[in-house]
Formats: C-alpha cells, sequence, structure tokens
C-alpha cells in the first residue's frame, strides 16, 4: 500500500489554479522530490498533505487514510501519529527554549513527555548542547536543525520539507540534505522535499514535477 495516493486533486486561490494532479503515490520507505518554480504550487500541496489546508476536490490518502474525510480533531491525531513538518519558515515557537519546542510537537502528537527522546533528536542534529537556548539566539542555519529535529522527535512515517535548502550555499545545502535523509533512515520515513533547488535532484531519484499552472492560463489567455 502507498503511503501517500493522490487522486484527482485540484486547488485553486482567488480563482487561479494551483494544483492538478490526477494520479501521484509514494511507496513506504521511498524518498521524493517534489520539483516546480515559485508559484507552483509545493507549499499547498505540502499543506493539503499534512491536513492543514483542505482543497478544492480530489482525494489524498496517507497511510490508507482519507485525510479530508476526517473531521479536525482526527486529521490533528492523523498528522501527529504520521507527519512531521519542516516547514519554509520553519516555524519555531519563540517563547520556548529548543528543548520545549520539540516537547511541545510530541506532546501535540499525543505522545508521552520522553526527556531522552528530545535529547537524542537534538543530539542528531548537533544541537545537545542547545537544549535551553531560545530561538532568538540560535544561528539561520541552528534554527533550520532544530526545525529538522522537531520534525522527527515523533518518529514519523513521512518527513515533509518545505525548501529546505534554497536559502543555503552549497555546502550547507550537501549538508541538510544528508540531514534529512539521515534523519529519515533513522525513523524508517518516507522523506518528500519540496523545492525548486537543482542541487538537490541528484540526491533523490523519485520526483513530482509541478507546473506552474497560473502561468499557463496566462500564457493561454495572451
Ligand atoms: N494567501 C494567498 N493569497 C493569494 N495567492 C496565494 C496565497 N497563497 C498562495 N498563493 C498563490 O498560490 C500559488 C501557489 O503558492 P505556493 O506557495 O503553494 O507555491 P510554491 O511552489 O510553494 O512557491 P515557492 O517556491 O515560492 O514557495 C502562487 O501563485 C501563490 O501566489
Amino acid at each position: 500500500m502507498p503511503l501517500i495516493d493522490v487522486t484527482g486533486l485540484r486547488h485553486a486561490i482567488a480563482g487561479r489554479p494551483v494544483l492538478d494532479i490526477p494520479q501521484w503515490s509514494v511507496e513506504t520507505g521511498r524518498h521524493c522530490l517534489l520539483l516546480g518554480p515559485s508559484g507552483s504550487g509545493k507549499t499547498t500541496l505540502i499543506h493539503a498533505l499534512a491536513g492543514l489546508k483542505r482543497p478544492d476536490g480530489g482525494r489524498i490518502l496517507l497511510d490508507g487514510q482519507a485525510v479530508w474525510d476526517l473531521d479536525a480533531a482526527a486529521r490533528d491525531h492523523l498528522r501527529g501519529r504520521l507527519i512531521g513538518i519542516v516547514f519554509q519558515t520553519l516555524h519555531l515557537v519563540a517563547a520556548l527554549d529548543v528543548g520545549q519546542n520539540l516537547h511541545l510537537a510530541r506532546w501535540l502528537a499525543g505522545l508521552p513527555r520522553d526527556a531522552g527522546a528530545v535529547a537524542r533528536a537534538l543530539d542528531r542534529v548537533g544541537l545537545g548542547n542547545r537544549l535551553a537556548a531560545k530561538p532568538e539566539h540560535l544561528s539561520q542555519g541552528e534554527k533550520q536543525r532544530v526545525a529538522i529535529a522537531r520534525a522527527v522527535v515523533t518518529q514519523p512515517k513521512l518527513i515533509l520539507a518545505d525548501e529546505p535548502t534554497s536559502a543555503l550555499d552549497d555546502e550547507n545545502c550537501a549538508l541538510v540534505m544528508d540531514l534529512l535523509l539521515e534523519q529519515a533512515d533513522v525513523c524508517s520515513a518516507t522523506l518528500l522535499v519540496a523545492t525548486h533547488d537543482e542541487r538537490t535532484r541528484a540526491r533523490i531519484s523519485d520526483r513530482l514535477d509541478l507546473p506552474k499552472l497560473s502561468a499557463q492560463t496566462e500564457g493561454r489567455a495572451a
């Protein structure tokens, strides 16, 4: 059974088409790139997969569950059980320290408090000594590593990473891809990386190419 199974997914924003995916699936344990230029709907698709943004039409099955047939509480539960997300803008909670950010992720996922799991997740991203730091005292790269640790501290089956490398130089791009792939291995998770960064292409062979639909519409109208 595929971990992700999408059929007839459509979405428009302000009357402009953003997503149109007739069929797409990702088998458990495979990794996949979501490729497409800026504005092609990568973030919209990530949010639809995670149960954060309802698409206009179509079906998303995650581990056999129809995400958008569930009520909000059941969707939250499914997200907590299955998914870890590295948001494009990271979304660390500024008022909480690094350790508390990870504890919060486990709490939201309905998992028991586990200081060992939090410490291990931070150790794996090289930040075992920054448990008590507030996000504002971290470099951008450190914040991103905290966001990766937070995504995996719940042992997700699916890691969604939205544009994790586009702002990074070559060396850090390679490091972040290494880290994401390593963490996916540790969790035996499927990794889905949304990107327009050519440098990631060599690292993951499976891909879904998203065209920029609004540009096609504009092209036809012109
Ligand atoms: N709140 C919004 N209001 C209006 N248009 C929006 C809104 N959010 C997204 N869009 C539009 O929807 C389209 C898809 O946006 P989305 O962020 O999913 O693309 P993306 O591929 O992730 O882009 P990027 O690589 O720049 O992050 C874009 O054309 C964008 O302008």
